[in-house]
C-alpha cells in the first residue's frame, strides 16, 4: 500500500501528517511505527491523521499517534501544524477551525504572521483524571499547589507537579535544563507505576517570571525538541506554584512558544493559549 504524507514541524517537534478526509486510513501499530522510524520509515515524533467531521460546529477530526504506535489524546505542536495543513491544502477557507480530538474540542487560529494560536482548553488538576495515584504520599505545598516526591529506584527521586492538558504531565524544576538528567530520569518518570497510562516528563528551568527553558521526555516518543502540551503544563504548574506570571516565553531546543494562562485571576478552568510556529518540510509517498 502506498501512503502519501506531508512532513511538518512545529518548534522542531516533527510530524507525518496524513489526510484521511476522503477515505479512512486504518493503520496498524506496526505500520505507524514503521512510518515514524527515522531509519526505515519517514521519521517523526508523532503521526497526525486528519479526518472529516460529521458533528455540527466541528470542522475536522484529529487523531494523534506517538512514534511507538500508541494513540494519544492531545498534541499542542501538532495542533498548530494541523491548521497550517488544512489551510494550505485548501481543505477549508476558514482561518479559525474547530477540531475534535479523542477527548477535547480545540479551536485553532492561523495568524497573519503565519504563527498559530491554539486554545488548548483548561488544565485538569483532578489526579484521578490524569491519571495519577498519590496513595501514601504526602505532597509538598507551595501556594496551595502540590508537588509529589516519586521514588525512581537506586536512591533517585523526582519532585513533580502533576496535571493533565488532556494528556498527562509530570513537571519537575531543574536549575539548568542543559545539564538535567533527561535521558536517565525521563524514562523512569514516564513509566512510573503511579501513572497508569504513563506520563510526559517535563524539566523546567525558571529564567524569570516571564521566561523559562524546557525539555520534555515524551510518553511514547522519547525526548523531543519541543512539546506543546508540555509547555502549557509546565507554565500552568509554574504559575500555580507562584514562580511565573500569566504570560510566559518558553524556550525549547527547537524554538520558542508563548503560553498564556489567566487561571489565577479568572479561575482555574480558564483556557491555556499557546502561540508558535508551524511549517511544512516536504511531501512524499511511502510503500508500507
Ligand atoms: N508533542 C506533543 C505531545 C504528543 C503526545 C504525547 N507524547 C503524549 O503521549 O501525551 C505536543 O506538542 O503536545
Amino acid at each position: 500500500m502506498k501512503l502519501r504524507f506531508t512532513k511538518m514541524q512545529g518548534a522542531g517537534n516533527d510530524f507525518v501528517v496524513l489526510d484521511a478526509t476522503q477515505q479512512p486510513m486504518p493503520l496498524s501499530a506496526d505500520q505507524l511505527r514503521r512510518v515514524a522510524d527515522r531509519r526505515f520509515g519517514v521519521g517523526c515524533d508523532q503521526i497526525l491523521v486528519i479526518e472529516a467531521s460529521t458533528t455540527a460546529g466541528v470542522d475536522f477530526g484529529y487523531r494523534i499517534f506517538n512514534a511507538d504506535g500508541s494513540e494519544v489524546e492531545h498534541c499542542g505542536n501538532g495542533a498548530r501544524c494541523f491548521v497550517r495543513y488544512v489551510v494550505d491544502k485548501g481543505l477549508t477557507d476558514k482561518h479559525t477551525v474547530r477540531v475534535q480530538t479523542v477527548n477535547k474540542l480545540l479551536e485553532l487560529r492561523l495568524r497573519e504572521d503565519g504563527r498559530v494560536t491554539v486554545d488548548m482548553g483548561a488544565p485538569v488538576f483532578d489526579l484521578t483524571q490524569v491519571p495519577f495515584d498519590p496513595t501514601g504520599l504526602a505532597p509538598r505545598l507551595d501556594h496551595g499547589f502540590e508537588r509529589w516526591s516519586l521514588a525512581l529506584g537506586d536512591g533517585l527521586t523526582a519532585e513533580v507537579a502533576v496535571l493533565s492538558m488532556g494528556n498527562p504531565h509530570a513537571v519537575q524544576r531543574v536549575d539548568d535544563v542543559d545539564h538535567a538528567p533527561v535521558a536517565l530520569v525521563g524514562p523512569l518518570v514516564e513509566g512510573h507505576e503511579r501513572f497508569a497510562r504513563r506520563v510526559n516528563a517535563g524539566f523546567l528551568q525558571i529564567v524569570s517570571r516571564s521566561e523559562v527553558r524546557l525539555r520534555v521526555y515524551e510518553r511514547g516518543s522519547g525526548e523531543t525538541l519541543a512539546c506543546g502540551t508540555g509547555a502549557c503544563a509546565a507554565v500552568v504548574a509554574g504559575i500555580r506554584l507562584g514562580w511565573l506570571d500569566e504570560a510566559v516565553e518558553v524556550h525549547t531546543h527547537g524554538g520558542d512558544l508563548r503560553i498564556e494562562w489567566a487561571g489565577l485571576s479568572q479561575g482555574l478552568n480558564a483556557s491555556v493559549y499557546m502561540t508558535g510556529p508551524a511549517q511544512t518540510v516536504f511531501e512524499g509517498e511511502i510503500e508500507l
